[in-house]
């Protein structure tokens, strides 16, 4: 095992009914890292989040947190322990302000102050929170969205941040603000697990990366090394130039 593990995801074996997804994968985040899970559609990369944030239960397999087995525990007791989700499908509420959404992030916590406390904080990082607090969320362009969605997840608090695919379906202009921020949460110590169709950017952001295929871990190493490494070349990182996703 690395050095200071913060989370470990161990022989897990996932699915949703018939048919297994994840068959035996293990992965290992340190604290403070940026990792990111590439791969082809299906392969099962959003699947490995899902059983991380406790919305799949694994079939067989733990996921540890601190060194401690977490896999019984449910969403919210791993939201509150600081591990936070951030799904592809679930954006802002576009008809309310981007303060309140900010709020909103926080609702878990049950506490209106420390949660307005958060948001001041995450908006230091994020100083779009700031300049356009009053503004709709819907009205904000995608990437400027994404970035106020991961300004959210710092409301919590979170020790582990996971972002599922942040990039899909946004024009080159906005990934550039995504993948700013997902560099500014590093600089911030935060500890991030990346999902991403877009494995160039993806992987020049992550100090790690792992290849995931039919559900296995076929290829890990630091972020240059994939970069650079031939098959990852030429089975993903030509691809995604090819499709500009
Ligand atoms: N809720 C669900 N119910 C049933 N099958 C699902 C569900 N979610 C995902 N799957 C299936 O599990 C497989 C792996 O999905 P997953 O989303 O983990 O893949 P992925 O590697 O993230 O790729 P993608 O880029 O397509 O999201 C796919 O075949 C998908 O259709």
């Amino acid at each position: 095992m690395m050095d200071g593990v913060l989370l470990s995801v161990e022989g897990v074996v996932a699915g949703y009914g018939a048919g297994d997804i994840l068959r035996g994968v293990s992965i290992e985040v340190a604290q403070g890292e940026t990792v990111c899970l590439i791969g082809p559609n299906g392969a099962g990369k959003s699947t490995v989040l899902k059983v991380v944030s406790g919305l799949l239960r694994p079939k067989a397999g733990v996921i540890r947190f601190h060194g401690t087995v977490i896999t019984h525990l449910s969403v919210r007791q791993r939201l509150l322990a600081g591990i936070v989700h951030v799904p592809q499908d679930r954006g802002l509420f576009p008809a309310m302000t981007v303060w309140e959404n900010m709020i909103m992030g926080g609702y878990v916590l049950g506490d209106d102050r420390e949660a307005r406390r958060r948001a001041e904080r995450a908006a230091e990082l994020f100083p779009l929170v700031t300049e356009r607090r009053n503004e709709l969320a819907g009205s904000l362009s995608g990437g400027e969205q994404r970035q106020v969605e991961i300004a959210r997840s710092l409301v919590l608090d979170p020790k582990v941040i996971l972002l599922d695919e942040p990039s899909i379906g946004l024009d080159p202009k906005s990934r550039r603000i995504v993948f700013d921020s997902i560099e500014r949460l590093r600089d911030d110590g935060r500890t991030v697990l990346l999902v991403e169709q877009n494995a160039r950017s993806g992987l020049a952001v992550a100090d790690r990366g792992y290849v995931l295929e039919s559900g296995q871990v076929r290829l890990t190493g630091t972020g240059q090394h994939l970069l650079s490494d031939p098959e990852v070349g030429r089975l993903y990182l030509g691809a995604s130039l090819a499709t500009g996703s």
